[in-house]
């Protein structure tokens, strides 16, 4: 029997590499869309709500034979905690061919930067090429993580961040200026460190903590909206015509981050359609046309509709968090060989 190896977070902050992530997810994501010739067994995710508290815990289980995967995520999401972070996971990788259990890590750092990541793959084949202006809504997690993933794909002239507590959207604007959120990514990723560079040396960009959702995307060519947003908070009538937009956030039946026109009148694309059908309030509630998977057009099945508004809509995938656990170990375990 093997032994248990328990990786902590900061060693999986170590050991991921955005980079090699970001080619192992666009990969997965059209491997998993190729549906049952995909040899992926991904359930819809389970979640119990904990209504006292309202507080929620998913698990998020999958098999991949090919990629020899066997991994089990539970995410608990609690909007209200302030004491410690409102999303927090663990990740269980087995042995697919005996099913013991190999490893048990941290899931929290791969959550946050496997969703960025993800965006940012949507990012690359839905978003113009001459993306100039990024809007962010929310100053949390995943706000940061989207900043850092999508500039690793443009150099934007203008970045603006609306967050419904101003004074967080403000220190959010801070930390970018700084160019403290690059600088820190990934040790060993070149990329990365390339674009600190550019980001940090750009004399012509401006980064702005605005008092409105629609002063922040106007003209945006990329928006992220990351928020525990119950209603609505971005409109179509704000949205410039071509912009393409990831949204992240109301991953709950009832919840809404974007309003029926925008959802009505865009291309939708999303991470799972299975997944999205059954938790986002955005897709539900505005009975909207799901056009494409993202993986349908990684894999060419389906097109890039470049030139419309589009938008991409995730609620997180249990395999995403399968191949970044079982990068993770193998690099761990390669690690501690050597
Ligand atoms: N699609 C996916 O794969 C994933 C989605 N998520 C979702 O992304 C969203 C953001 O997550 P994190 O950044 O990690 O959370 P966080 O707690 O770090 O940040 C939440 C942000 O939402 C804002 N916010 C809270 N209530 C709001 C409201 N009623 N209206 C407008 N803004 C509000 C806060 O000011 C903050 O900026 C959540 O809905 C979360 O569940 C998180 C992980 C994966
Ligand atoms: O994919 C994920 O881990 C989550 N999606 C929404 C909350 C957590």
């Amino acid at each position: 029997m093997s032994t248990l190896t328990w990786i902590d977070a900061d060693t999986v902050k170590k050991l991921l590499n955005r980079d090699d992530l970001f080619k192992l997810l666009e990969a997965g994501m059209g491997q998993y869309s190729l549906g049952i010739d995909s040899g992926i067994v991904q359930p819809v995710r389970c979640t119990v709500a904990v209504q006292d508290v309202e507080g929620y815990l998913g698990t998020m289980p999958c098999y991949s034979r090919s990629h020899g995967i066997l991994t089990t995520k539970l995410v608990s999401f609690y909007p209200g905690n302030v004491r410690v972070p409102t999303h927090l996971a663990w990740i269980m990788h087995f042995n697919h061919l005996d099913g013991t259990l190999l490893a048990l890590m941290d899931g929290e750092v791969i959550t946050n930067v496997r969703t960025g990541l993800v965006s940012a793959v949507a990012t690359k084949y839905l978003a113009g090429k001459d993306s100039k202006i990024l809007a962010i809504l929310g100053a949390g997690t995943q706000a940061r993580s989207h900043y850092v993933a999508m500039s690793s794909l443009y150099q934007f002239k203008q970045v603006r961040i609306w967050n419904r507590t101003k004074q967080n959207g403000e220190k959010f604007a801070d930390e970018i200026r700084s160019g403290s959120l690059l600088a820190v990514q990934d040790a060993t990723s070149t990329t990365t460190t390339t674009t600190t560079t550019m980001t940090t040396n750009n004399n012509n960009w401006t980064v702005t903590c605005c008092d409105t959702v629609e002063e922040a995307v106007k003209d945006a060519d990329v928006i992220c909206v990351a928020t525990f947003a119950t209603e609505p908070i971005l409109k179509k009538k704000w949205v410039k015509n071509g912009a393409h937009i990831n949204a992240v956030g109301a991953v709950r039946p009832n919840w809404r981050e974007l309003d029926d026109d925008l959802m009505t009148s865009s291309v939708v694309y999303t991470d799972t359609r299975d997944g999205c059908l059954l938790e986002s309030g955005d897709v539900i509630l505005s009975k909207c046309k799901i056009y494409a998977e993202i993986g349908e057009v990684i894999n060419k099945s389906k097109q890039s509709y470049q030139d419309e508004t589009t938008i991409f809509k995730s609620v997180g995938m249990a395999i995403e968090d399968g191949i970044c656990a079982k990068y993770i170990y193998e690099k761990h375990t390669s690690t501690n060989c050597t």
